[in-house]
């Protein structure tokens, strides 16, 4: 099943030029076609300011297009009601970040359980919930740990509980191991998969380390505003 369908998709930004007095359309994404299917993992690599970020703020709802339109299913997403794309943020969809975006004011447990109070769901459910995931993310020892006390490798343990804990379909990553030692880039590799495989969630990742992809279904490689399929084997 079709996941996403990005047709025609542009982003730019119009600049004043001070010098020139003019008014400059930036392009950072131009006239991008794409589908993505549930239950894939794909990666797309890329170099930096190449429009990876924006690219994943616009699937996760937080970047509208200047042209063109992306369907989440059967719907496109930026035509939706503002409820509806709260609803979509909030439930389809989970963040990890480079920098984990924890907050350090509040334990692990808290930081997991911010998107379910969020949401409302009954703390009993939810705690359950947070239990489980840390237990199979090997971080149920440091529930009533803050940030400061967690190596870089649990922190994005915790992020990814985080992005867990509201069972969303997709999982949105932007370069979730540009912070981590070789080590912890494995780990958290193997973690994705695992995720993609046993809970059965769809994952995009973006990264401009091509030695991340081994495990991609799909790898893309973006190119001046625009995206060419890799060949895996
Ligand atoms: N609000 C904005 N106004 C103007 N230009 C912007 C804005 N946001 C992003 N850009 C431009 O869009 C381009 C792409 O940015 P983006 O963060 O998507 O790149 P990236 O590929 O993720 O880079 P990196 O790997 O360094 O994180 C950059 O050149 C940036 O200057």
């Amino acid at each position: 099943m079709e996941l996403y369908t990005l047709n025609e998709v542009s982003k730019y930004y119009e600049r004043w030029n001070i010098r020139t007095r003019e008014k400059n359309i930036n392009y950072v994404i131009k006239n991008l076609n794409l589908t993505i299917k549930d239950n894939e993992f794909i990666v797309v690599v890329g170099k930096s300011g190449i429009g990876k970020t924006t690219l994943l703020k616009m699937l996760g709802g937080i970047e509208k297009p200047s042209a063109g339109s992306i369907f989440y299913t059967n719907k496109e997403l930026y035509q939706c009601k503002e409820s509806e794309m709260e609803g979509y943020r909030r439930k389809e969809i989970g963040f990890i970040f480079q920098d984990y975006r924890l907050l350090d004011e509040m334990t692990v447990r808290e930081n997991i359980l911010v998107p379910q109070i969020l949401d409302g769901a009954r703390s009993t459910i939810a705690e359950r919930k947070m239990k489980k995931l840390t237990k199979v993310l090997g971080i149920s020892e440091k529930k009533d740990y803050y940030p400061y006390e967690l190596s870089g490798g649990e922190k994005q343990r915790v992020a990814i509980c985080r992005a867990l804990i509201n069972e969303p379909k997709v999982i949105l990553a932007d370069e979730p191991t540009g912070n981590l030692d070789t080590f912890n880039t494995e780990l958290i590799l193997e973690i994705l998969l695992r995720i993609k495989i046993e809970l059965k969630k769809t994952i995009i990742l973006v990264t401009h380390d091509k030695g991340i992809c081994k495990f991609a279904d799909r790898i893309i490689e973006m190119k001046n505003g625009k995206l060419q399929e890799q060949n895996i084997k």
